[in-house]
């Protein structure tokens, strides 16, 4: 409270300070020089110091002077000013460029925490390992702040599997795929998955409720997170059509030019964005897809086609969802009950029709 109150007087005295400094400098930025260019100009020429003298300079000529000295006088007025405000935008910019070294201190520690639970030979015992499944073994998910999400889950998925992973708000869905990913380090027990040490999207793809969606073409936003020159294979015109058929997005084609930048996390609506993030997973083809929430502003029909062709393509789902009807896609299903208690149940699958 002692410290609330200290900063609520220190505000204070921010805001009191910057109020006589903007008077101050809003008058000798807009008047004292107009002022004295009177004072030092018009004044003299009313009073009848200065007389137009027909051998030397006209009266047209007189005025078009003093019209040009009141100005070079406002003029000068006005960079003194602007000089006097540069102290302030400095102590902004050096604002700025210290919020960026904190940032990238935060970082350095996280990728120094990240390198720690890649350790596969920790001495606690706990690691992660490459093989051709997702496996989790006596996994326990921590927040942060060290409150305990899930504990001690153990559950296999295999290439070809798909699990549905639900649990009420909070209970830990999503945090558990960022164990998985390495964004939170793995406290205890012992993870198995493909692609060790790439990056997250070549085997295991992620694709979000709400898809990054970066300043760019059509094209960028395709194959994002790859860049152009990351290409292994380009993606051409007629591919972007059939990525795009697949989640009735191909009017995108004829509403943007291939080479217009759009900001398209302000042009396309939520549902548009999600099916955007779709048919990035189609250029993907990744082994497993994390589809965490991600079709939750589309119709059930658009769901129920994403499935199945995600399906066809032989990627497996990891599919964090409340959506009931999504059970009849999975063969495993996870819950959770949000106190750090897990279930696992394995259904047998239907065929398509
Ligand atoms: N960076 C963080 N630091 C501390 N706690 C966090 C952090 N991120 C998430 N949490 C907490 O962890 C808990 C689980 O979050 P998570 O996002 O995994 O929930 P979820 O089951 O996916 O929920 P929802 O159904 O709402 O998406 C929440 O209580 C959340 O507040």
């Amino acid at each position: 409270m002692q410290r609330f109150e200290a900063l609520v007087g220190h505000l204070n005295l921010v805001r009191h300070e910057n109020w006589w400094f903007g008077m101050i400098q809003d008058f000798f930025l807009k008047y004292f020089g107009a002022t004295v260019a009177v004072v030092l100009i018009i004044e003299p020429f009313f009073s009848g110091n200065l007389r137009p003298d027909s051998s030397t300079l006209g009266r047209a000529e007189m005025l078009s002077n003093l019209r040009y000295h009141t100005s070079v006088i406002i003029s000068l007025f006005q960079s003194l000013g602007i000089l006097s405000i540069s102290s302030r935008h400095l102590n902004i910019l050096s604002g700025y460029a210290d919020r960026i070294r904190e940032l990238l201190d935060v970082s350095r520690e996280l990728s120094g925490i990240r390198d720690k639970s890649l350790n596969h030979n920790s001495p606690s015992g706990n690691y992660i390992s490459e093989a051709n499944h997702i496996e989790f073994s006596d996994v326990k998910v921590v927040t942060p702040a060290g409150n305990i999400l899930v504990n001690d889950l153990t559950l296999r998925v295999e290439t070809g599997s798909n699990l549905l992973n639900t649990g009420p708000n909070g209970s830990g869905k999503s945090s558990l795929f960022r164990v998985l990913g390495g964004l939170w380090p793995l406290v205890s027990g012992h993870i198995v998955k493909p692609g060790v040490g790439s990056d997250l999207n070549k085997e295991i793809f992620y694709v979000p409720q709400r898809p990054y969606t970066a300043v760019g073409t059509l094209r960028e936003q395709l194959i994002y997170p790859l860049t152009e020159d990351q290409e292994i294979e380009s993606l051409t015109y007629d591919g972007m059509v059939d990525l795009l058929k697949n989640v009735d997005l191909e009017y995108l084609l004829e509403r943007y030019p291939l080479d217009k930048e759009v900001n398209w996390g302000d042009e396309l609506s939520l549902g548009e964005q999600q099916r955007l993030g779709m048919a990035r997973l189609f250029y993907h083809k990744p082994k497993f897809a994390i589809l965490d929430e991600c079709t939750s502003a589309v119709t059930t029909d658009m769901e129920e086609r994403f499935c199945k062709k995600v399906r066809a393509m032989g990627t497996s789902c990891i599919t964090i969802s409340h959506r009931p009807a999504l059970v009849a896609f999975h063969d495993i299903v996870l819950s959770l009950d949000g106190e750090g208690g897990w279930n696992v149940q394995h259904r047998r699958l239907k065929p398509f029709k």
